[in-house]
């Protein structure tokens, strides 16, 4: 699904007004009516409703929801406020339009002494993706008053104060969303770490707009839906062999982390590969070997650069590198042993990060299409510092470009960056943020690269079902309980739902 900023929304409303032949506020209808059909899903009908309106169009939403629910016998009351002289046209319309029994309560910077019913929920219709500047004080100062109230908080397309497809600063009032009901698509700023206090669930409505449009602006952000991903997975053939599905390396696991290289084996093994075979030393291999005999081993010195030339001469499908390197020397002599001898794409991990981290000659040397999948530590070394996440997806973006590589940030909505394009994982929870999480994606990707999927989609498939198996193991672990272990016990299942759809 794509994501779009407020200039190409408002271009697909104009194209869709015009192909469809309706008129604005005929859209707004079908927006608020849709929008109202989950709001009588969510609010009982028990408690008053207090619908904040501005002065666009986000308001016109608003009064026609008001009306709607008062339709459905709602006790509903709008709360005006009114930071600018005229309403749009729709609102004006929208406003002649509500029935008398709703009552209007209207406010201004100058008079903002009213009172607010104890017990209301709260739907959030002041601004949408129109908001381009810090909002009005009396503004923020209701707004922050009703994020103190108990209610229910729903907001209509974006909460308000925050801004749709570009950073706020980390003081901004926002409207505290329970759940924000976004027209069409959800907006950037939803996956943004800085808006998480005050986004906790969204839901995007159909209004009906057309999809395909050249915009002025390039289309970059996209979200990830299964049904993306049903484009990207290859069902296996019948007549395939393990040769079928590429022959992975994977290099790490040096003194003291033994256990990285060996829970990136597993999932890899769990995710589809060929052959799988693991450049480790002596410790790791037992232990690898006890936990997973369908691995192979290539190494059984101490020293893991000492042969790799040598085992490298094997054409490999995929090599993943870094888990659990360790930050030596001898890493960097691994990064670089590697670099020289493989031109293919590679997907470099943890301390592979760190190593070219301090090297830009090797940052230099590393395959085109490589796949890098950095936290937020690692990528502080990789781009330096930022201030907010429209900041840091920029840099990722410039760095993906220099050196021709993808990357992965991991966070909670992990990205996947490639030169523009921003493809971002919905799936996961914070059952992920726990010791090998990461080495585990790691070596899924690495099998996806390895079974020939380009790395660009390697990587989007990869971060989904890394996600994908932490929400079904909630049905039976907590998120203090799973374990990244756990994470190869429910690959099966999350690659059955590829299977039985294609079936
Ligand atoms: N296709 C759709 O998604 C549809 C969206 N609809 C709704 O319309 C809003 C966008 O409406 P718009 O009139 O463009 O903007 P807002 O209502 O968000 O903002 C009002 C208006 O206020 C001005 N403004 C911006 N920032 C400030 C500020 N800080 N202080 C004062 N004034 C400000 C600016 O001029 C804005 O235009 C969208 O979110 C949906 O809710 C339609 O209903 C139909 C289809
Ligand atoms: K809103």
């Amino acid at each position: 699904m794509k994501i779009y900023n407020p200039q190409q929304l408002s271009e697909l409303d104009k194209l869709t007004m015009s192909i469809k032949g309706i008129s604005s506020l005929n859209l707004m209808e079908t927006a608020a009516e849709k929008a109202t059909t989950e709001l009588l899903s969510i609010l009982p009908s028990s408690t008053p409703v207090v619908v904040l309106c501005g002065m666009g169009n986000n308001a016109g939403d608003g009064f026609a929801i008001a009306r709607l629910l008062n339709q459905q016998h709602y006790q509903v009351e709008v709360f005006w406020l009114k930071f600018a002289d005229q309403l749009s046209a729709d609102a004006q319309a929208n406003y002649h339009r509500l029935p008398a029994e709703v009552k209007v309560t209207e406010i201004d910077e100058t008079q903002t002494n009213f009172e607010l019913s104890k017990q209301s929920n709260y739907i959030d219709c002041i601004f949408g993706v129109g908001l381009n500047r810090p909002m009005p004080k009396f503004v923020q100062a209701i707004i922050e008053d009703i994020n103190q109230k108990k209610g229910l908080k729903i907001a209509i397309d974006v909460p308000s104060g925050m801004y749709a497809h570009q950073a706020n600063k980390p003081n901004d009032i926002r409207f505290k969303t329970d759940l924000c009901l976004s027209f069409h698509a959800p907006k950037l700023s939803f996956f943004c770490s800085e808006n998480a206090a005050f986004l906790n669930d969204f839901k995007v409505i159909d209004i009906g707009l057309v999809e395909d449009h050249n915009f002025s602006t390039p289309l970059t952000c996209h979200y990830i839906t299964q049904n993306d991903l049903l484009k990207i997975y290859k069902p296996r053939q019948q007549f395939s062999h393990k040769g079928s599905f590429g022959h992975a390396l994977l290099i790490g696991g040096n003194t003291g982390m033994h256990g990285s290289v060996i829970l990136s084996a597993e999932t890899a093994l769990r995710s589809g590969v060929g052959k799988l075979s693991v450049h480790s030393n002596a410790i790791t291999n037992q232990v690898l070997l006890t936990r997973q005999p369908e691995a192979m081993t290539t190494n059984i010195d101490e020293d893991l650069s000492l042969n790799l030339a040598e085992v490298l001469l094997k054409d490999f499908d995929a090599i993943g590198l870094g888990m659990g390197l360790g930050r030596t020397a001898e890493a960097s002599e691994i990064v670089s042993t590697v670099f020289k001898n493989i031109q293919k794409p590679v997907l470099l991990d943890a301390d592979a990060l760190y190593v070219i981290s301090k090297n830009e000659a090797l940052r230099r040397q590393i395959s085109p299409k490589s796949i890098l999948t950095p936290h937020k530590g690692e990528l502080k070394g990789l781009i330096g510092d930022w201030q907010t996440s429209y900041e840091m997806l920029d840099k990722v973006k410039a760095f993906s470009h220099k050196y021709n590589v993808i990357v992965v940030v991991k966070e909670a909505f992990t990205k996947v960056v490639c030169g523009d394009q921003v493809f971002i994982n919905t799936t996961g929870n914070p059952a992920l943020a726990t010791a090998g999480s990461g080495d585990c994606l790691a070596g899924m990707i690495t099998a996806l690269m390895a079974q020939s999927y380009e790395s660009l989609n390697a990587a989007i498939l990869g971060v989904y079902l890394h996600g994908i198996t932490a929400d079904l193991a909630l049905s039976q672990e907590s998120q203090e309980s799973f374990l990244a272990s756990d994470i190869s016990k429910f690959l099966g299942r999350a690659f059955k739902y590829f299977e039985c759809e294609q079936n």
